[in-house]
């Protein structure tokens, strides 16, 4: 079962953002967003030698109800990858399009949460969390109205105030993730987004994280090194092979699923289906020619 500080109040967002009074989107309502890399190949200057492929003809797409993750070989580009999606970097050749428009750099469609939290030191968890929608020009009443929902939402109720440096590291990313999802992104893209925490923490944020897509519908990108997150978390894992980047897997999951309608992370991972699909993936991402068979 889900301990209770990785629950999260059914309806919270949905509901709150109808409180804050400020344009957002409609979770649930709208159609589904979709994010796509159609054929996307990057090369940077090598040093006298031309240009050095990083990733070659990646084609991927995901929608808001999806929670993919991306799993190689370090060196693989998978940042890479993450970068273009959020518009940090230009393809060399090919498109990235949000609901089939191009994207040409950054957007409040598409958040990004580092393995570094990255708030600003100097304001408290709630004036981190309000910063993008300053950014935005929202009243601060209203702002502050939309963080105290996004700290009950990560489970951090009453801890507005708190200043960074007073959180621990599982909290401090949940004020990030809580800060990326204000501007209510249809896209979360998470690099290593718990690769700084110890080992209990890291397992309780993993259900928080299943809890924050679940109550959201916000589409998540997330990149680890771990096999078992990958198979914990997403709905499908991509592996990439490194030189130059490219998809050589890409495998549907539901044991994310199983956790959140109740089954307990210890069942998870002790079940022959996640053993079994722990080999099969560590075969596929140590394997020049990746085959994950079912
Ligand atoms: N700005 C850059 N200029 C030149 N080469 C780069 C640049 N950024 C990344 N690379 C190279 O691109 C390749 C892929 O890097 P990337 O960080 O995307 O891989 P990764 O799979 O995320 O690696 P890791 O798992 O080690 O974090 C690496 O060989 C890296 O050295």
């Amino acid at each position: 079962m889900l301990d209770a500080a990785s629950r999260i109040p059914s309806g919270t967002v949905a509901a709150s953002r109808h409180r804050a009074g400020y344009q957002c989107r409609q979770w649930k309502v709208d159609p589904l967003g979709k994010l796509s890399l159609n054929q996307v190949s990057l090369s940077y200057p090598g040093a006298g030698i031309g240009h050095v492929g990083i990733l070659h003809n990646v084609t991927l797409s995901l929608d808001e109800r999806e929670f993919v993750v991306v799993i190689g070989r370090s060196g693989s580009g998978k940042t890479s990858l993450l970068n273009l999606a959020a518009g940090f970097l230009t393809p060399s050749h090919g498109s990235i399009a949000v609901d089939g428009a191009a994207i040409t750099g950054p957007g409040s469609d598409r958040a990004v949460v580092f393995q570094d939290d990255a708030l600003y030191p100097w304001l408290n968890a709630r004036d981190n969390i309000g910063f993008p929608l300053k950014l935005r020009h929202v009243a601060k009443r209203v702002r502050d109205t939309r963080a105290e929902e996004l700290l009950d939402l990560v489970g951090l109720s009453g801890s507005g105030d708190k200043k960074i440096w007073e959180l621990s590291g599982g909290m401090r990313q949940r004020v990030g993730i809580a800060r990326a999802l204000a501007s209510d992104p249809k896209f979360l893209l998470m690099d290593e987004p718990l690769g700084a925490l110890d080992a209990l923490t890291r397992s309780r944020m993993q259900s928080f994280l299943l809890n924050v897509w679940q109550a959201t519908s916000t589409g998540v990108l997330l990149i680890t090194h771990s096999i078992d997150e990958a198979l914990f978390l997403a709905t499908r894992v991509i592996v990439l092979e490194p030189t130059p980047g490219r998809i050589t897997a890409d495998i549907p999951l539901d044991f994310g699923r199983r956790h959140l309608a109740g089954e307990s992370a210890a069942s998870i991972r002790s079940s022959s289906a996640f053993k079994t699909a722990y080999e099969r993936l560590t075969l596929a991402i140590h394997t020049e020619t990746a085959e994950f068979a079912a």
